[in-house]
Formats: C-alpha cells, structure tokens, sequence
C-alpha cells in the first residue's frame, strides 16, 4: 500500500477545490486523488462549450448513467440520471450554466439544520473566492480574483430575442444580475461558466486541479480507478480499497480521508464501507462499522420538463452539434480554434432565464393545496423562487427523426424546491452493481402542478417568439381531440405578445399530466444523500463534515446539502469545495487557505 496524508474518492467539482487549495497553501502534503472516470485536460468535449451535450451521448465515458427503479408516478417509467464520471466531475462535463442559490437557501443550512458557519453570509466570501465573474468584476456579490470564469460570452438571436418578448409579454421585467443572492422573479441573460477572453469552458480541473499538478509531485492522480472502500481501524478511517486496470489496490492516508464521489457516488461508497443503515448493509453482504440510517436516505433533484418548438431555418442554434452532425461540428470547431474562442461554439445556447415565483393571481388558479404550499414555504420568502425557466438555441435531447438542418428551440422547467425525495442505497458490495435508487420525481402531486403550470406559461413564451414555426408533437402532451390547447403543428407564425393565453380544460391538464409523467427527468443537480443536520434528524455529517461516529473520515461534495437550493447546483458543489478546504486547514494546522 502507498502512504498518504490526505486521500480524496473521486476527483470531482468539490474535490479539484478543496485538494487544490490544500496542496497549494501547504506543498508538502502528501495526497492521492481517486477518480473512476478519465482526464479531460485535453479533451475538445470538455474544452469547447458548445460540444457539451456530446459527454451525453450513448456510448460516453465521461458520465456515468444511473438509472432509478421503475415508478409509478412516472407511469412506470425508469428515470435516466447522469452524473459527471471524468476528472473535473459535473464541472468538466455539464451545460455550464452559471447560477447560484439564493442567501436564505444557506440560512436554512444554517438555523434549520443546525449549521454554525454555513450561513449565506459566512460562505458569500467563498463563493467569491471560487470566480471571476466578468460580466461585472467590480460587482459587490461576486468574485474578481478567482479561478473560474462566469461571463455572459456569446448569445444566440434565439435567446436575445426570447429576453425581448419576455420584456414586452411579462410585467416583472428584466434585470441584469440575478445571482447576487436576493434577485429573483426577474427575466435575464443567463451567466454561463466560460471564460470569455479564451471562449473555453471554466471547471475544476481546467481551473484548479490541472494547473496544480503541473507543478506539485506531491499530489498524484489516478484516474479510470474506482474506489471500492473506505478502510477503518475500529471507526478511524485508515485509507480506501481501489481498483486500477483490474487490480485491487488499497492506500493509506494518515490524516483524513474525503469522500467526494457525488451525490450518488458518496453514499455507495459510505455503505460499502460499512456506515450506512445496518438492515441495508445486511441485505448488501457488508459488515456495519457505524450505525447511520441516514446515509442515502434523501435523495434531492431539480425536476425538469422541455418542450421543443421548431424555429426559423435562416437562425442559428446549437442543433448541429446536439444532433452529432460531424461535417458542421468540424466546421464550426475549424472556426472556434481559428478565431481564439469565437462563434456558435462558444456558447451553450442557454441565453436567457428567470428564477419565477407566481404571482397572487397566478397562485389563484392553482389548487388550495397549491395555494396553503405557497403560503407556507414560498410567498413570505422575498429570495425564493419556485422554478427556474430558461430557454435554449436548439433541442436539449435527441434529434432522431428530425430532418438534417432542422432548427429547434427548447423551453425548460425545472423545480427548485420539489416536495418529492428519493432514496439511493447500495445493493451489494459490487462497485459496478446497479443502485437501489428511487428518484422520487413528481411523487408529490403538488410538483405536478407546479410543472404543468411551468409548461402554461413557458409555452407563452415559446410561441410568441419572432423566430417560432410551430410545436414539435412529440416534446408537447397529447391534447384530446378538438382540445382548443391542440398543439400547434407546423407552419406557423409567432403569436401576437398581446394575443389571449390559451384555455386548458381538465382533459387537456390529464394530457399535460401525462406528458409530464412519461418525460420529467433529473435536471442533473443531484443532492442531499449526505445531509449535513443533526443526527438524529437523519444527518450524515457534522457541520465540519465529519460523518457521524467515525474519526477521520468526511464527506465534501454536494450531497451534504441537508435541503434544496434556488439555482443549478454546480456554483454550490464549488462552493462546498471552498469551505472543505478551510474547515479541513484549520484542523491540520495549515495556513493561508
Ligand atoms: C450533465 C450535467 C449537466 C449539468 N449542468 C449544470 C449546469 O449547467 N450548471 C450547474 O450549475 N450545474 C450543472 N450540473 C451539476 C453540477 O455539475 C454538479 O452539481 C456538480 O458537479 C456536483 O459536484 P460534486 O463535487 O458534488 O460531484 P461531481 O462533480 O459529480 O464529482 C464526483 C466525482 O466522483 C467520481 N466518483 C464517483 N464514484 C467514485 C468511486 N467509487 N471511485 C472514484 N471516483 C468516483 C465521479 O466520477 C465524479 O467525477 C450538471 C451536471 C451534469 C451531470
């Protein structure tokens, strides 16, 4: 076995933080990085933003695809849910949508769950250490000095003129910044992890990992290797079991080791190694350490729903490459290298958005229980949006069945605060074994109204777009027929801004139901398998990340988050980094974090 100080399970968003600034304030530190999937330095997929829907293609290295046990709800469909599998983890291989949380989101870490020093404002410091934000460096909120870039970079016609009608259709109007923490219910041009000097992807390990160990031998990385377990000496975590190229290995690590595998990694790893609840454990053939039914006993998503609308063919989008066109992909990459990081490529198409909340009138329409749901966790919280919208140049999903050329528009939907959790549990010792995984999507029909009000609303939007054709079947419900809300097949022309919304009868919201059931899916922001809260509450780890009755063993990744956040996860995961990293310095002594 090699010997270690600091040994980290998996080489994900969090973990590139927390190791880089460890090893950076203190050189000699000795630490190995355990990643299951490959490097990324190099690859275009992970270099070039506009290629990112590629990691997402059957047959990728770079995600790993969970799929959750078969569920009623979603009428007895199994949910597909990727997670990053590559060194950077979801940083290095997602839509690169900058967003982050809203402060009374980490307040509630703070005063709900019983979290000393998780509050928004003990962790705004570090969330600015995490970035340089250059749409404006000088802006209070955000960062100016660190690694990761967020900039608004390249917009497409598609979402500027989406902002536009938004503007025009919708009276809460626009402004320019919605993630300083408090600004919700405003339509704005979305921020996006890429650096806009360079038109490259910010992540990291672009930005933190990779840089590091060109000049730190004292850090070492192993990638495609997965970690098997944790090892204890009683309930002292000693080191982990791994495998590399077919052979176990194990390593020890004399101070600490983190498990940062994600959201749906991490607990795996924790029941694996015997912490975990003991009838689950038992089931799996794996010996108890430590008693602690909470690990993977909540799991947490953003529930999202599309729909697709096709789009004048003389505008720009990103279908080309979604589609896997590799004549277009090779052009526009030719252009991207030719002109240092410039055109279509250098967006994700992702231009425009809003965190919305509905407003007195709209809540109105909703059912009373809707309405008493509000009223309880929503209407009193001036920073808590219940979904985010966006909008996107070309059809987030596959284009099979569409002819060559042909121009999509995607409008998305995903709730922030869903009332429906799952579960995730290990169901042997196997690391390759599938996992006992309810993803809980759309169980609570409280989500479901809120998804089949997001589709009313966003579908306003969609067809008053100036570049809009008509509504692609297939990513719209099946309305019944003579449904006045019948969905609009090609040709078409946008709908006056003026023009009456559409009427939905209880039959046509049956069919908006169904669709929601047979297509709703992860918005990728997995979380909460690990809650960090007390333990008798359910919680994994203490507020310094320790999980409960080990000795040094903690869990930094998202899935300590112990309740959902207002944005896109990956501003969070980072931000989670940040924290590790000076929990982890004051306890080893080391300075300068
Ligand atoms: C497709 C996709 C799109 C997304 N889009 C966005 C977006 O636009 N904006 C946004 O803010 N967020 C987005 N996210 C979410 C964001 O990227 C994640 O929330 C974030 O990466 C989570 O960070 P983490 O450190 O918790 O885990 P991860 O970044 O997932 O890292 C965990 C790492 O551990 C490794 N691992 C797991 N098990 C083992 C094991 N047994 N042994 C060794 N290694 C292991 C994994 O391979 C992975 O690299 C997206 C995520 C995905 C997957």
């Amino acid at each position: 076995a090699s010997d270690y100080d600091l040994i980290f399970v998996g080489g994900g968003f969090a973990a590139c933080v927390t190791a880089t600034r460890l090893a950076t304030a203190d050189p000699k530190l000795k630490i190995l990085i355990v990643e299951s999937g490959p490097h990324t330095e190099t690859l275009e997929q992970s270099i070039i933003p506009g290629l990112f829907l590629s990691h997402m293609a059957p047959g990728s290295t770079t995600q790993k695809f969970h799929f959750s046990n078969p569920a009623d709800y979603l009428g007895g469909r199994v949910a597909r849910v990727p997670t990053g599998h590559a060194v950077g983890g979801g940083s290095a291989v997602n839509s690169m949508i900058y967003a982050r949380a809203s402060a009374s989101d980490f307040d509630e870490w703070k005063n709900v769950h019983q979290n000393p020093g998780w509050g928004a404002s003990d962790l705004a410091p570090l969330m600015r250490k995490l970035e340089t934000y250059q749409p404006n460096p000088s802006s209070p909120t955000h960062g100016n000095t660190g690694a990761m870039k967020g900039s608004i970079g390249n917009t497409t016609l598609y979402g500027l003129q989406a902002l536009e009608v938004a503007k025009q259709y919708d009276t809460r109007g626009s402004a320019a910044d919605t993630n300083d923490l408090k600004t919700i219910d405003k339509w704005v041009l979305w921020p996006k992890w890429i650096d806009e000097t360079t038109g490259r992807r910010s992540d990291a390990a672009r930005d933190y990992l990779y840089p590091l160990l060109k000049k730190n031998k004292n850090v070492v990385l192993t990638v495609e290797s997965d970690v098997n377990r944790v090892l204890f000496n009683g309930t002292r975590a000693t080191g982990i079991e791994y495998t590399h190229a077919g052979e176990t290995l194990t390593a020890n690590a004399s101070k600490l080791v983190v498990v940062s595998a994600g959201t749906l990694g991490s607990s795996a790893v924790l029941e694996r190694s015997g912490v975990g609840s003991p009838t689950i454990l038992k089931a799996a053939g794996v010996d108890v350490v430590v008693d602690l039914a909470g690990v993977g006993s909540d799991y947490q998503d953003h529930q999202f729903l599309a729909q697709g609308t096709y789009l004048d063919n003389s505008t720009v989008t990103l279908d080309f490459a979604h589609a896997g066109d590799m004549a277009q992909i090779g052009a526009a990459m030719q252009e991207w290298h030719a002109t240092g990081g410039k055109g279509i490529l250098a967006t994700n198409g992702i231009d425009t958005g809003i965190k919305y909340k509905p407003s007195a009138v709209e809540v109105k329409t909703l059912s009373t229980s809707f309405q008493k749901f509000f009223a309880e966790k929503f209407a009193s919280k001036a920073d808590k949006a219940l979904v985010w919208f966006a909008a996107s140049a070309g059809l987030l999903g596959p284009h099979d069945g569409f002819p060559p050329n042909t121009k999509l528009g995607t409008w998305g939907a995903m709730l922030l605060y869903p009332e429906s959790h799952g579960h995730v549990h290990i169901r042997s010792k196997n690391v390759s074994d599938p996992l006992d995984f309810d993803c809980g999507f759309v169980r609570s029909p409280l989500d479901l109204e809120a998804l089949r009000f997001s589709y009313k609303r966003t579908r306003e939007h969609a067809r008053r777009h100036p570049l809009y054709r008509g509504e692609v079947a297939q990513i719209h419900p099946a309305f019944p027929a003579g449904s006045k809300a019948a969905v609009a097949l090609p040709p078409q022309t946008p709908v006056a801004i003026k023009a009456a919304d559409l009427v939905y009868t209880a039959a046509d919201d049956a069919a908006i139901d169904k669709f929601i059931a047979a297509t709703v899916s992860t918005t990728w922001h997995s979380m909460s398998t690990n809650a960090m809260k007390p333990r008798a509450n359910g919680g994994v780890v203490d507020p310094s990340l320790n999980v409960y009755g080990t000795k040094n063993l903690k869990v930094a990744d998202l899935s300590i988050s112990p309740s959902n956040i207002g944005a896109n996860s990956g501003a969070t995961a980072g931000l989670i980094g940040e924290k590790a990293a000076v929990i982890i310095a004051k306890e080893l002594g080391i300075q300068g974090v």
